[in-house]
């Protein structure tokens, strides 16, 4: 089975034609394939699909085999991963994932995939939506409690669960204690990727993420996307927001006239193989 090895911003994942190759337990696949030392190592498994409604479809999976609706990165590396195996000519794409389709704008330079953006669509808010158990409408800086201590959360759903903290110094953050608390506590039906914010203009956030199925990465598109949200609902930001992550720099755009989110960044491709047979 052939696969490309693809990154954005060091959020990597593993990506496979499933329009060519047959797939039997992506699950299954995906937590072989994602395991460091014994497969390839990756944050993930993407299929990329026929659509009936648009150009192609990803399946994403994460590195523990669950499967999840929404990938910032994972669908700009597949606009990338289209264009450069010539399986379309368009720079501009619709592709179709569980939380929707969703608009891609590829830049190109002498056939070389610079930057893509990607229409991310409306944030949503209601906890029922998110899914969250509360009794407040919107997840509004509230707080909950971890082992005895207060925390204040902000959710959002960009298509997948997110809570996000603001925090004085991120450097301070045990990410791996605290992350999986929250990805786990039983307020989320559905668990929530995690994310730390540290404000540090009105146009830059910085910002580190446990991402549910996973842990920590290196960047998440849809967790960038929350971010911003969740800074703008607390009157920490404007609307436009460069959000620094570990592996690099998305920018984030929030349209007050349509209420829709853009996501602009690099994506890149490591190597090509082949998986089984040997
Ligand atoms: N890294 C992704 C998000 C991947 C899915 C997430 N872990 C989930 O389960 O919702 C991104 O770039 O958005």
């Amino acid at each position: 089975m052939k696969f490309t090895k693809m990154h954005g911003l060091g959020n990597d994942y593993i990506y496979i034609n499933a329009i060519t190759e047959t797939v039997d337990n992506p699950e299954q696949l995906a937590v072989q394939m994602s395991r460091q030392h014994y497969g390839i190592g990756a944050d993930g498994l993407i299929l990329i699909r026929q659509s009936d409604v648009a150009d192609f479809m990803m399946d994403m999976y994460n590195a523990d085999g669950s499967r999840a609706e929404m990938c910032g990165n994972g669908i700009r590396c597949v606009a990338k991963f289209v264009y450069d195996n010539k399986l379309t000519e368009k720079t501009e794409l619709l592709i179709e994932t569980l939380s929707g389709v969703k608009r891609l704008f590829l830049e190109v330079e002498d056939k070389i995939v610079k930057m893509v953006t990607v229409d991310m669509g409306k944030p949503e808010l209601l906890s029922t939506k998110i899914p969250a158990i509360s009794d407040k409408e919107i997840i509004k800086n509230e707080k909950i409690e971890i082992d005895g201590e207060i925390y204040h959360i902000t959710c959002v759903s960009m298509g997948n669960p997110h809570t996000v903290l603001f925090v004085e110094d991120i450097r301070e953050v045990k990410l791996e204690d605290i992350g999986p608390k929250i990805e786990k506590h039983p307020m989320f039906p559905k668990k929530s990727n995690v994310e730390f914010v540290e404000v540090i203009t009105n146009n830059i956030i910085r910002m580190r993420v446990w991402e549910r199925g996973t842990g920590i990465t290196l960047a998440c598109g849809t967790g960038a996307c929350a971010s911003v949200v969740a800074s703008i609902m607390n009157d920490y930001t404007d609307r436009r927001v460069d959000v620094v992550l570990d592996g690099g720099i998305l920018t984030v755009d929030w349209n007050e006239s349509n209420d829709i989110i853009s996501m602009r960044g690099p994506t890149e491709t490591v190597f090509e193989g082949s998986w089984g047979g040997l």
